[in-house]
């Protein structure tokens, strides 16, 4: 089978939310290639945390079964994080269907999340090896539904401020322009990672990447990459500074900013969009914008949001590949 859901842009593209079926109770939540947790907020939360949040009801659910003795711990690079215990239920993302799908029930959540009103949880789709239910490690909703999926694929057509979809089980070709191109993916570390030796803003020399490893992960926001990289394409944007106040690198909004492109395990470049690059104002006038590529101090990149909405990917868990292709 296939399944299809819309994956919509929240607060400025910071997340994409998609509304995933459980035990007959739907929930908006945050597909995530860069963890491997499906966690709910639930009605077994405290009420202040529960606030402004839509819950899972575990007393409404006919299907619910508790793991008995099962827990979950989960930490995220942001420093956010999540807690609880564990249940099977069926799940149903936009047709595709698990009927004993491990659910992570928060009993405790940090700040962001309660905040965060518009997001209910997280679909954990990197490997099953980075799950953290303890003591038996759970397989994620990709995993199980792998099997009965008319491919073993699933796709992120994420837009900037418009509605985009997330689809198992097919490659809707209609999506993309082109031919898509594939890579390898290294899933040693449990991510969705291949070789990125190398960028390149228009036709200038490319520049190399230390370590030369990223992981395409649609629950980044941003696009994070090597503090080199990040000087030398915003060398090319008049104003541009790095601002610590803010947090990173700022420039005039109405600056005409360069595509970049990246390398995609050696085999093909891939285009981030310049207009992808100017990710939101950071004051009321909106006279000067956050740059959405920014520095990360780590052997391991992260092409988040702002890669997504310039390019179409594939993930394909059947041989361990990525695949890339502009929107259509
Ligand atoms: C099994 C763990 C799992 C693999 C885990 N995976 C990740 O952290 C990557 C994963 O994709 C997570 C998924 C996020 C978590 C927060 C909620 C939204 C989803 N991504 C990140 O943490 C990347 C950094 N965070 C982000 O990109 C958040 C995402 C967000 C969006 C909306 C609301 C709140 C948060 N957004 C921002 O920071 N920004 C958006 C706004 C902008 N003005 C600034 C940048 C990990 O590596 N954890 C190890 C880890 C733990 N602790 C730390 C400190 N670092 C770590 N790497």
């Amino acid at each position: 089978g296939t399944g299809k859901v819309t994956a919509t842009p929240i607060n400025g593209d910071v997340e994409y939310l998609s509304p995933v079926n459980i035990g007959g109770q739907t929930l908006n939540l945050d597909f995530d290639s860069g963890s491997s947790d499906l966690w709910v907020f639930n009605s077994q939360l405290s009420t202040a945390s529960q606030t402004g949040h839509t819950v899972f009801n575990v007393a409404k659910s006919q299907t619910l079964q508790m793991m008995t003795g099962a827990t979950y711990s989960i930490s995220y690079g942001d420093g956010s994080g999540s807690a609880g215990n564990v249940g099977t239920d069926t799940v149903n993302i936009g047709g595709a269907t698990v009927t004993s799908q491990a659910i992570e029930l928060a009993t405790a959540v940090s700040a962001s999340f309660v905040e965060d009103t518009a997001s209910n949880g997280l679909v954990g789709l990197a490997f099953s090896k980075l799950n953290t239910v303890k003591p038996t490690q759970q397989k994620t909703f990709f995993d199980n539904a792998m099997p009965n999926l008319a491919e073993p694929v699933f796709t992120a057509d994420l837009r900037s401020n418009a509605v985009g979809a997330y689809e198992f089980g097919a490659i809707d070709t209609s999506k993309f322009n082109g031919t898509m191109q594939w890579a390898a993916v290294n899933t040693t570390n449990g991510f969705w990672q291949f070789s990125s030796e190398k960028f390149q803003v228009g036709d200038a020399t490319p520049m190399a990447v230390p370590g030369g490893q990223a992981i395409a992960d649609t629950g980044t926001t941003l696009m994070l990459t090597s503090a080199a990289v990040v000087n030398a394409y915003y060398a090319n944007v008049q104003g541009a500074v790095n601002d610590q106040q803010v947090g990173g690198v700022t420039f005039p909004c109405n600056s005409q900013l360069p595509d970049l492109q990246f390398d995609v395990g050696g085999s093909f470049m891939a285009n981030v969009k310049g207009s992808d690059i100017n990710f939101a104002p950071v004051d009321n006038a909106g006279t000067t914008c956050f740059g959405g590529v920014q520095a990360i101090q780590s052997n391991l990149q992260i092409y988040g949001d702002i890669m997504f909405k310039s390019q179409f990917v594939a993930f394909n868990g059947g041989n361990n590949s990525i695949g890339m292709a502009p929107h259509q």
